[in-house]
């Protein structure tokens, strides 16, 4: 039996309020400032959101980025176009009503979105997501068909030389080259976030890069949702959770 079968991991504590003063504030989207929904297209961005990440955006002097798997112009379409923002894992980078810096679309991720298609047809649940410059196949509503996803993803990464990107119900095919440890490691190094400490909030898989950048920095990570082996240092139970926490910031002299 492995270690981590015996030992259950600890809960990590909650993260202390004052961690937002003076903070450069990197927030995953999907399973954090928003709760997971059965597709992509049922998450909405309500006004409550919008007017918190815009207090927050003002107390800390435009240090907060949202850096999320979702394309830039998804993000943007979301309503989220007023803020600093890292896309596809962060491969793309756009500042509010400017250009977005990120990768052409390559033809690899057009075959696999050919070969996600083939493969989704004709099983009710399975959903392929084309996205600017990558490609996923959720299976949220078709979970019987997780393992076979997988492959496939598996065997088109292997092949095309794309990037097998693990999500929740969800397995991508992107160009490699960025996640989102390096987009915090970039965001850092300019204005409006540099001078500040890297808080990183995320959920998932993905965000293990951001949290880990975020440590080296001199900052650290808030997990949000169950133990896991993370390389955060706090957690929050969930999105409830997580919009409370960045209130008290919003409300404070940051
Ligand atoms: O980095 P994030 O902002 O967390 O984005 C990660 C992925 O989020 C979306 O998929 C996830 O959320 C969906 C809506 O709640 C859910 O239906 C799906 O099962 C999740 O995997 C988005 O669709 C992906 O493009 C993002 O990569």
């Amino acid at each position: 039996m492995s270690e981590s079968a015996l030992s259950p991991l600890p809960d990590l504590p909650p993260p202390p309020p004052a961690l937002l003063s003076g903070a450069a504030l990197f927030l995953d989207f999907d399973g954090t400032l928003a709760p997971i929904a059965d597709t992509p297209d049922g998450v909405v961005v309500d006004g409550e959101l919008l007017d918190l990440l815009a207090q927050l955006q003002g107390a800390l002097v435009g240090r907060l980025a949202i850096v999320s798997g979702r394309s830039i112009a998804t993000l943007r379409s979301l309503g989220l176009g007023d803020f600093l923002l890292a896309g596809t894992h962060g491969l793309e980078l756009a500042h509010p009503g400017k250009a977005i810096e990120g990768p052409a679309r390559l033809p690899a991720v057009d075959e696999a979105e050919a070969a996600f298609h083939a493969f989704a047809d004709g099983k009710p649940g399975l959903l392929v997501e084309r996205k600017t410059i990558s490609v996923g196949l959720h299976f949220r509503g078709a979970p019987q068909w997780a393992e076979e996803a997988d492959d496939l993803a598996r065997r088109i990464a292997a092949r095309s030389g794309l990037a097998l990107q693990l999500g929740k119900m969800l397995v991508e095919l992107r160009p490699g080259g960025a996640d989102k440890g390096s987009a915090v490691r970039a965001l850092m190094e300019k204005a409006p976030m540099s001078g500040g400490t890297p808080l990183f909030i995320g959920d998932d898989v993905t965000d293990e890069e951001g949290f880990a950048a975020a440590a080296e920095l001199g900052g650290a990570g808030i997990l949000v949702g169950p133990p896991r082996n993370t390389a955060a240092a706090f957690s929050l139970e969930q999105v409830a959770a997580v919009r409370h926490y960045l209130s008290q910031g919003a409300v404070r002299d940051i």
